[in-house]
């Protein structure tokens, strides 16, 4: 027994010991466990750690594959376009190279053409060369001819005025005016028929009968008129008188302004070279003496008056190439019994009391207190005319109601120079309407006080006219000391420088196409025919012809 208990006193020692023992290992163990556990805890933490890292790598790396991806997607695109660009490139190069071969067979043709033009530049500089030489020889010519045309100018001058005075210093042109419709209705007043028919037949017949006979035989050159009456004698026996004149033109009623001034032109344009020019017009009240002056107010209608200031005008314009500078100014005087009137007054009427000089050293007439005014156009010319023709004396007759009762003068002096070639002139244009010739008993004067003063200063004028250019007749016929009566009238006295010498007049015969004034214009055409016949100055012609440059 106590064995057994000495041995389960061992055994116990033995177990505790075993337990001790397999406590401490346990211990041990257990602190072992511990350790590993820490260590697996440790290493879990790590581990997760670890995951957790590689987590947040794994997302980085995915947002970066995603970015990666959304950038090889912009690089695809990119690509695309590129590729897309590139193909249309490519395009464009092939269609530039098309272009391109294109141009170069266009540059080779070019570069053809160039060398020929190169060669025709090479003709045309040569002819160019040679245009030179000849524009040079050219210009040199239109010197010379320049210079031939001044002398040519200045032969045309002399050769112009030899024609003119060849035709005689004094013409005279006869113009028969229409009949007018107011001329049928005197008519038939008179007559006491009624003052307008409405038949064309009985109308025509009236203006016949109203008609003086008058033919105009000479269709070649214009010059004569022939007029004609019957009439029955105490006897009963039928008479015919027939009566011819001759004159430088005869215009008959058809005839326009337009062909009267053809006639007249070429004498206006003497005044440009420095000749005194007078126009006058003539015949009784009513015979178209204003009408041919001054004419209407249309352009085909105007007189001689605008048209020769147009023409001087136009000349004087022309000849300011040759070297011509022309200044121009007018004067409108009106005589009016045997008192002068200015046209271009101021006031209603000119009180002024105008005298005529003349100045002996230069040929020159002024009128003290009137107004010259310098012209620089034909358009003022005409205004001027308006208003001179506004401020006339018309007076009231039995043949005309507009009838003029005074003398019109209208003057336009000219004076020129050269600058080429220092010559200079000075001329005058005088248009003179004459106031109506009739005689006392048919103007219906003879009863009016005022009027038969009026007719008697009318005809002395114009006789003293017919006696002046008798006189100058006479002198030009070798009559060297005839006197010369300027001084007896106002009108003579005033154109006195342009009736003599260095002048050229000619006188307009107007006559009324009326048998009741067959009387009026036979005195008118027997007037005429006298001045007709006078030849003025052939010596001072001739002189002035030797010693004109
Ligand atoms: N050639 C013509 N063509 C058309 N009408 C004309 C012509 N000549 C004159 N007449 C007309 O005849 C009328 C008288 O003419 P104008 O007044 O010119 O006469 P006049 O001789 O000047 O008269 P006065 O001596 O009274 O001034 C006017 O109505 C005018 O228009």
């Amino acid at each position: 027994m106590d064995a057994e208990r000495v041995k389960v006193a061992e055994l116990q020692q033995t177990m505790s010991q075993q337990i001790a023992a397999a406590r401490t290992q346990e211990i041990a163990q257990r602190q072992a466990l511990d350790h590993a556990s820490d260590e697996i805890h440790q290493e879990r933490r790590r581990h997760a750690r670890e995951l957790e890292e590689k987590d947040t790598e794994l997302r980085k790396k995915e947002r970066e594959l995603r970015e990666a991806r959304e950038e090889l997607r912009a690089a695809h695109d990119d690509l695309e376009r590129e590729r897309e660009t590139i193909r249309s490139l490519k395009a464009t190069v092939s269609h530039q190279s098309t272009a391109h071969v294109g141009m170069q067979t266009q540059i080779t043709a070019m570069q053809a053409q160039y060398s020929a033009a190169n060669s025709q530049v090479d003709v045309l500089v040569r002819k160019i060369d040679e245009l030179t030489f000849k524009l040079e020889d050219a210009n040199k010519r239109v010197i010379e001819l320049e210079q031939e045309t001044r002398e040519g100018e200045t032969l045309r001058r002399k050769l112009h005025n030899m024609v003119q005075e060849l035709k005689g210093n004094i013409r005279v042109f006869c113009r028969v005016r229409p009949l007018l419709l107011s001329d049928v209705q005197t008519i038939d007043f008179t007559s006491g028929s009624g003052l307008s028919s409405p038949d064309p037949e009985e109308e025509d017949r009236r203006r016949e009968e109203a008609k003086a006979c008058i033919a105009f035989p000479d269709k070649m050159d214009h010059k004569d008129i022939v007029l004609s009456s019957s009439s029955e004698s105490a006897t009963g026996q039928e008479r015919k008188d027939e009566w011819t004149f001759s004159f430088d033109r005869v215009f008959e009623p058809h005839s326009t302004q337009a062909e009267v001034f053809e006639e007249i032109s070429q004498l206006a344009q003497s005044c440009t070279d420095g000749y005194n020019v007078c126009v006058f017009a003539y015949g009784q009240t009513g015979s178209g003496k204003s009408f041919t002056m001054e004419g209407g107010p249309t352009e085909v209608a105007a007189g001689m008056i605008p048209r020769a200031v147009g023409q001087v005008f136009r000349v004087a314009e022309q000849l300011r190439s040759k070297g011509w500078e022309y200044k121009m100014e007018g004067q409108f005087l009106e005589i009016y019994n045997e008192t002068i009137n200015d046209l271009l007054g101021k006031g209603e009427f000119d009180k002024k009391k105008h005298e005529i000089k003349h100045d002996s050293k230069t040929g020159r007439t002024t009128v003290t207190d009137v107004n010259v005014v310098p012209l620089a156009s034909a358009a003022q010319v005409r205004t001027l005319l308006s208003l001179a023709q506004s401020r006339r004396t018309v007076a009231a007759t039995l043949m005309n109601e507009r009838s003029s009762r005074s003398h019109s003068v209208f003057t336009l002096r000219i004076r020129g120079e050269n600058t080429l070639t220092g010559e200079a002139c000075e001329g005058s244009l005088n248009l003179v309407d004459l106031a109506g010739s009739e005689r006392l008993e048919k103007s219906g004067a003879a009863g009016d006080k005022d009027r038969l003063r009026e007719t008697q200063n009318i005809n002395k004028s114009l006789s003293a006219l017919g006696d002046v250019i008798a006189a100058l007749g006479e002198k030009g016929e070798g009559k060297s000391d005839k006197h010369i009566p300027y001084r007896n009238s106002k009108l003579t006295y005033l154109l006195q420088n342009s009736l003599s010498g260095n002048s050229k007049t000619l006188m307009v015969l107007n006559l009324s196409p009326l048998a009741t004034h067959l009387n009026e214009s036979l005195c008118s055409l027997r007037f005429a025919t006298k001045v007709n016949n006078t030849t003025i100055g052939t010596a001072k012609k001739q002189s002035r012809l030797a010693g004109s440059s």
